[in-house]
């Protein structure tokens, strides 16, 4: 990994800049396909099935028998640590819910807050380089608990792992079609797939594009949750080999992630690069990693409040904090997606299984993002209930607002009841 010694702020934005291809060219990639799906409906998913994954769809939704076969097609193994994570997400998601709490804001005036699933959801699940079956548990757990009466799926990948974590979490749908055009199947709806409300999930630059413009057209997403990447802050208590392998394992996702190295310890950089050159080879995914690594840094900083104002500017989805005071550093961060604390905390346990959701901002989004949760999956509607003594006391206030703004039959509708009280 290049390592930057001691650049000025000014380099910064340059330096923090991600890898990802220009967006401009990616939405000329993704428009057209969002319009043909919006216009030739499965037609245009079975095309372009065939034309970016080589998929022949003569079927676009997942049969109920394949469904069940995928549980007897697993091991044992893998299903009981399928079902651990889910247990694990499941209880931290549920602490998320919120009691309804009613208050009196005057005397006879109670107003209030409904929590309520959003009735019908699209999850994505990315399957192009690596049948991610963790995000079906990360997307579905807080569909389930908040509620969502529709939970459609779709992936480009039939892994079994896939369907059996879907009925897990109460899936009600599954369709074998990934990319933009899966996004669009599911803002627009096709003969074969429903419209959604909402859609979540991460996935490459096609799949975020695609979000993003539909975004534009007023669909909801949950938030821009691109190319996986991560950063690590590192003092001499760390140990290098640990940290290459945090490296590694968001390196390993794709050749457009990102890994970022910060520390004040310039001996510690260089053997890391060390462990890492190594680490590198030996991975099945190596050249995936590789040109992760090529577009990924290690930067010298001069002291603690620098490598915290970094790494605030990074904004990263992940932040693994691999120093003696990591709590302490930890609540200097206020940009970022999910933080890691001490030298046995890899972020590959938030990824999967620890309870913490792994579909996060990317791209610096964190600076305005959160990561999915329960409240990703809910509305919040408003009650208000007043009495009559209530209105006798709040109407005056209400009535002056209204002439004031010259909207006279906003001050009318309190008037009349109040003089139906006197
Ligand atoms: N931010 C997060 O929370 C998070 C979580 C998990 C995964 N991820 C990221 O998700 C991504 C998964 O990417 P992936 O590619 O493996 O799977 P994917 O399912 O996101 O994308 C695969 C699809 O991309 C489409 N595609 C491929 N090449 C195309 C082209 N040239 N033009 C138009 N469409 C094309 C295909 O239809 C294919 O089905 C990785 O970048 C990973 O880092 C992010
Ligand atoms: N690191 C990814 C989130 O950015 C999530 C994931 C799924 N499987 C492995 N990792
Ligand atoms: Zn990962």
């Amino acid at each position: 990994m290049q390592i930057i010694a001691y650049p000025n702020r000014s380099e910064w934005p340059a330096l923090l800049a991600r890898p990802t291809q220009s967006m401009a060219n990616i939405e000329k990639a993704v428009a057209p396909i969002l319009e043909q799906v919006q216009k030739e409906g499965d037609a245009a998913l079975r095309a372009l099935a065939l034309k970016f994954d080589k998929i022949d769809l003569t079927e676009i939704a997942m049969s109920l028998a394949t469904v069940a076969a995928a549980e007897a097609s697993l091991t044992e193994e893998l299903k009981a640590a399928i079902r651990q994570a889910y247990a694990n997400i499941r209880k931290f998601h549920e602490t998320q819910y919120q009691p309804v709490q009613k208050v009196e804001t005057m005397s006879g005036v109670t107003c209030w807050r409904r929590s309520v699933g959003i009735e019908k959801v699209g999850l994505y699940i990315p399957g192009g380089s690596a049948p991610l079956f963790s995000t079906v548990l990360m997307l579905g757990v807080p569909a389930q608990l908040a509620g969502c009466k529709e939970i459609v799926l779709c992936t480009p990948s039939d892994h079994p792992a896939i369907l059996y974590a879907a009925q897990l979490v109460g899936v009600t749908k599954i369709f074998r079609i990934g990319g933009a055009q899966a996004i669009a199947a599911m803002a627009y709806g096709t003969e074969s797939v429903p419209k959604v409300y909402k859609i979540f999930g991460p996935g490459n630059q096609y799949v975020t594009a695609a979000k993003m413009l539909l975004a534009k057209e007023g669909v909801a997403i949950d938030m821009p949750a691109g190319p996986s990447e991560v950063a690590v802050y590192a003092d001499g208590s760390a140990v290098p080999s640990f940290v290459a392998a945090d490296l590694l394992s968001q390196a390993e996702h794709g050749a457009d992630s990102q890994v970022l190295l910060v520390s004040t310890d310039k001996k510690f950089l260089a053997s890391v690069n060390l462990t890492l050159s190594t680490q590198l080879e030996a991975l099945p995914r190596k050249e995936l990693a590789r040109k992760a690594i090529e577009n990924s840094k290690a930067i010298l900083v001069e002291d603690e409040a620098e490598a915290i104002d970094l790494l605030n500017e990074y904004a990263a989805e992940h932040l693994i904090l691999s120093v003696s005071n990591a709590e302490e550093i930890c609540e200097k961060i206020i940009n970022a997606g999910s933080i890691f604390l001490g030298n046995y905390t890899p972020e590959s346990c938030g990824d999967y299984a620890s309870g913490t959701n792994h579909t996060l901002p990317t791209n610096g989004h964190a600076r305005a993002y959160s990561g999915v949760s329960l409240d990703s999956f809910v509305k919040k509607i408003t009650v208000q209930h007043i009495s009559p003594e209530g209105l006798k006391a709040l109407g005056p206030t209400v009535e002056a607002m209204a002439e004031a703004e010259s909207l006279h039959a906003h001050k009318r509708a309190v008037s009349l009841r109040l003089s139906s009280l006197k």
